[in-house]
């Protein structure tokens, strides 16, 4: 008895003498269906990729170097109640707004988390995520610990956590002091606190050493972690 599944016996040619599109063609009919061009991958969801580690440890600069080096990423602006830094640019940096602003966009629930950080506000604009992930672009969330910690709350393994770190506590000191935007207030408040931040890195998913001077192998890294997470058979499904 013969099986009604398989289909009906058809000739190959033998590999040696057949060209190519004879044996392709024969195979095809031998299988009884042609060959599809489709792709077999699926197409990868939007990542919510959040960046996160202590002040000073360079999240601005693995962020901008990833901006340089790679497309289809939308970068958060944060909202701030904070007052602008020299250099800063109005929505590119951050939005700038007043503490009665950011309590009015608290209200309308229009931010996905906020906080109160060195006495100012810092929020995350719902709709801005929302916009570009409908264009099919990777996100990526700058925020602090607190704030990695209460995105993990919301968004649990739907989206990517990674951790950045200087090389060593000491090496994080030397960059903050270098960065000349502290006063000796504020400086031993970001050391203090970055000192018990270390300790939160148990709730993140990859951990990206920040080296002095090795800033170009962070953001390869990064790259890296954003490649194996497009080619995960399971991805994470990330709803804002
Ligand atoms: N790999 C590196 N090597 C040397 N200097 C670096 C490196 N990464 C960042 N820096 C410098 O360290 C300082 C702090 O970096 P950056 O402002 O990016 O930190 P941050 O984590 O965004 O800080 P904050 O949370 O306080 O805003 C900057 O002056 C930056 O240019």
């Amino acid at each position: 008895m013969g099986d009604s599944r398989r289909p009906p016996t058809v000739p190959i040619p033998d590999v040696e003498i057949a060209d190519k599109s004879e044996l392709y063609r024969a195979l095809e009919a031998s299988l009884g269906s042609s060959f599809s061009s489709n792709p077999l991958a699926p197409n990868p969801n939007p990542l919510i990729i959040v960046i996160s580690g202590p002040s000073g440890v360079g999240k601005d600069a693995v962020i901008k170097g990833l901006r340089e080096v790679r497309e289809g990423i939308h970068f958060v602006v944060t909202a701030t109640s904070r007052a602008k830094r020299p250099g800063e640019v109005e929505g590119k940096d951050y939005f700038f707004v007043s503490k009665e602003e950011f309590l009015s966009m608290v209200e309308r629930d229009e931010l996905l988390e906020y906080a109160l950080v060195y006495g100012d506000y810092k929020g995350i604009p719902k709709q801005q995520i929302r916009e570009f992930m409908a264009k099919g672009h990777d996100i990526v969330l700058r925020v602090d610990i607190q704030g990695a910690a209460t995105l993990r709350r919301i968004l649990g393994n739907s989206a990517v956590f990674i951790f950045l770190v200087a090389e060593s506590e000491s090496a994080l000191v030397k960059r903050l002091i270098g960065r000349k935007t502290e006063t000796k207030e504020t400086l031993l408040v970001r050391v203090a606190t970055a000192r018990e931040e270390v300790k939160h890195l148990r709730n993140f998913d990859y951990v990206v050493v920040n080296a002095e001077g090795k800033l170009e192998s962070a953001v390869k890294l990064v790259e890296s972690i954003i490649d194996a997470e497009k080619a995960k058979v399971w991805q994470r499904t990330a709803v804002i």
